[in-house]
């Protein structure tokens, strides 16, 4: 099979086949076009992208410590390799909120990847790398696209809707509805972010506030939210600015949980739950997944690095599903984010700067490198399920 055509069921299992068809490509297939470190990946998306949007994916809060934090943490752990485990088959298929997926992660929501394309129409190309690898796309509030048309692009892929909580409860109300509607599978609550972070280089470029203006496609499709407006956004997309800034970010407390649990009978998961105490809370008031993440260390900066605080919400958590993202950079993270309790890896910057270079076929080259890689540890180091990735897995490096 050659690079970028799409994917049966079988390619979504044998992960580790990747690196075959890699080979079999040759310098004709995908070397030459895409990255094979982070690293790399980095550097040329850096080169791929207007300066604005590069400062605003690859930034982060304050002098960014807790983002650098992020990433170093994976490397305070290490694997335990196990011989003579015969782990020829690996199984990386998860059960998550009743649905069967082929492998323990998803695409965190993105706000703005809509432009990290090249042709600024980045949510359906992400929607349309989940449709090819099965990797589930967590689709962002913010987005170019209204949610409807994202979600047709799913294939047979379950989405996930990320929920921005606006001040008006009945826009809220309808934009989890319309999800419902338009067959997402979860919705997954943001909480972490009502309020934008102290981002010095927004700051510097001063284009935050325009990049956010193309991404409210969910707003101006919204019957309720065209309902506030004086004239359609299309006349004045000023002032449709204007009421969507004012109503963007509800600082939620404990009493609005109920609320909200009862818009929707979808799975329900809390973004951005880093303390063993709201995780009990969030469980008992009947959320149905918690997602541990500091948003990248791009809310507040001076935090533990996410992956520290892992372990403690996923006893806390009691049994519920723990979603968990911040730092992924590699395989051998996947794994051991899996060993330290998460049900669901997150995979944030790394697809956006896919997407930056070669679109759906970047994303779908960043999934399946990441997958290949966490496969072949599996295979490598004696883990072929993931019920056999648990603490004893790791070890702290000395
Ligand atoms: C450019 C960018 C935009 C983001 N937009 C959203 C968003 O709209 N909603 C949300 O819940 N999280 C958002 N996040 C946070 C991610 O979901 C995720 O928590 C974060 O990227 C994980 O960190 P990492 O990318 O360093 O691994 C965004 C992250 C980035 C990099
Ligand atoms: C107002 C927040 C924009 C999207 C986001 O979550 C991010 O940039 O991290």
């Amino acid at each position: 099979m050659t690079f970028g055509s799409h994917q049966d069921q079988n390619d979504q299992t044998a992960f580790g086949s990747y690196q075959d068809e890699i080979y079999a490509n040759g310098l004709g297939g995908v070397m030459p076009r895409f990255p094979m470190t982070y690293a790399e990946l980095e550097a040329r998306a850096q080169q791929a992208l207007a300066p604005s949007v590069w400062s605003y994916v690859a930034g982060g809060a304050g002098d960014e410590r807790t983002q650098r934090a992020n990433v170093a943490a994976f490397e305070r752990w290490g694997l335990l390799p196990r011989m003579f485990v015969g782990a020829a088959e690996r199984d990386l298929s998860v059960e998550l909120f009743g649905m069967r997926l082929p492998s323990p992660v998803f695409m965190a929501p993105v706000g703005v990847i809509g432009l990290c394309a090249q042709d600024g129409y980045g949510d359906l190309a992400t929607a349309r790398a989940a449709a090819r690898t099965g990797v589930p796309m967590v689709a962002s509030t913010l987005s170019v696209d209204p949610m409807e048309q994202v979600a047709m692009e799913f294939g047979g892929t379950p989405g996930f809707f990320q929920l921005y909580t606006p001040t008006d409860r009945d826009l809220a109300a309808s934009l989890v509805h319309r999800a419902v509607a338009a067959g997402f599978k979860g919705i997954v609550v943001t909480l972490d972010t009502w309020i934008t972070g102290w981002r010095p280089r927004d700051l510097s470029t001063g284009n935050f506030p325009q990049l956010r203006g193309h991404c409210l496609a969910n707003y101006t499709s919204d019957p309720v939210f065209r309902s506030r407006l004086q004239r359609p956004p299309e006349e004045d997309p000023r002032a449709a600015v204007l009421t969507w800034a004012q109503l963007f970010g509800n600082p939620l407390t404990w009493a609005d949980l109920p609320w909200l649990r009862s818009l929707t009978d979808l799975p329900l998961i809390v973004k951005g739950i880093c303390h063993p105490d709201d995780a009990r809370r969030a469980k008992d008031n009947g959320v149905d997944g918690i997602y541990c993440s500091n948003h990248g260390g791009r809310q507040a900066n001076g935090g533990l690095p996410a992956l520290d605080l892992l372990p403690a919400v996923v006893e806390a958590a009691g049994g519920l599903p723990v979603l968990f993202d911040s730092g992924i950079r590699s395989g051998a993270d996947i794994i051991k984010a899996l060993a330290l309790g998460a049900t669901a890896v997150g995979i944030g910057r790394p697809y956006a700067y896919g997407l930056a270079l070669g679109g759906t076929d970047g994303i779908v080259h960043v999934l399946r490198s990441l997958l290949a890689e966490a496969d072949l540890i599996m295979a490598v180091d004696g883990y072929p399920t993931l019920e056999d990735l648990n603490r004893e897995a790791l070890q702290p490096v000395a």
